[in-house]
């Protein structure tokens, strides 16, 4: 597919055909996502897949975390259940981990090839038929969550990509021009 029109045509993805994705290709899609501009090339990520029935173990874990948010139980037992069967209906979870960085400079520079590398995968798996959303949410921080991932305490999860074939496609969301943001000084 042209750049131009893969760039603006990738959506990210909420819905998901009950289909498997092939571990393969997305570790090939990752082989081509890290070449990446790194600044002294640290490469400090890896990757984390969960799929088939991998998947309990962190819906539980999501079920239970929210559920823990609500004073009713049957209000907590229905919000739980509802979170874990969006959590089942997730083909792939890829979770990309970086190693900490003391250096608050590095960290920053880190976490921005990180995210140049995320967008490569995006528009990868886009040109292959496959959607994928870029998560942040608070449980990324939740110690069981962590673990299911196996990450250790100098590492950090910087998104958990929800990946799969996709059920629906949203709307685009309109962007504003940069021409319209763009100083020119001479
Ligand atoms: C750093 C980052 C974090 C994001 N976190 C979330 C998230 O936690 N939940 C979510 O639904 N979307 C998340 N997104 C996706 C954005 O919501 C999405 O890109 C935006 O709505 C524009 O839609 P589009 O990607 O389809 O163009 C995140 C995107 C980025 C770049």
């Amino acid at each position: 597919m042209e750049l131009t029109k893969l760039i603006k045509e990738r959506r990210s993805v909420h819905q998901f055909e009950d289909k498997p994705v092939s571990v393969e290709l997305i570790s090939e899609l990752l082989d081509t996502a890290v070449w990446v501009p790194n600044h002294r090339m640290t490469q400090p990520w890896r990757f984390v897949i969960i799929q088939g029935e991998g998947r309990c173990k962190l819906a539980d874990i999501v079920r239970e975390f929210r559920a823990a948010k609500e004073s009713d139980p049957a209000k907590a037992q229905e919000i739980g259940q509802k979170l874990y069967d969006k959590f089942m209906s997730v083909p792939m979870f890829l979770a990309v981990v970086l190693q900490v960085n003391d250096n608050p400079a590095i960290a920053e520079e880190d976490y921005a090839s990180a995210s140049c590398l995320i967008h490569n995968f995006g528009l990868l798996a886009w040109e292959q038929g496959i959607g994928m959303v870029w998560e942040t949410y608070p449980l990324l921080q939740l110690a069981s969550f962590r673990e299911a991932f196996g990450v250790k305490s100098d590492e950090r999860i910087i998104g958990s990509l929800h990946v799969g074939y996709p059920g629906k496609v949203p709307s685009p969301q309109q962007r504003i021009p940069a021409s319209e943001r763009l100083t020119v000084m001479e």
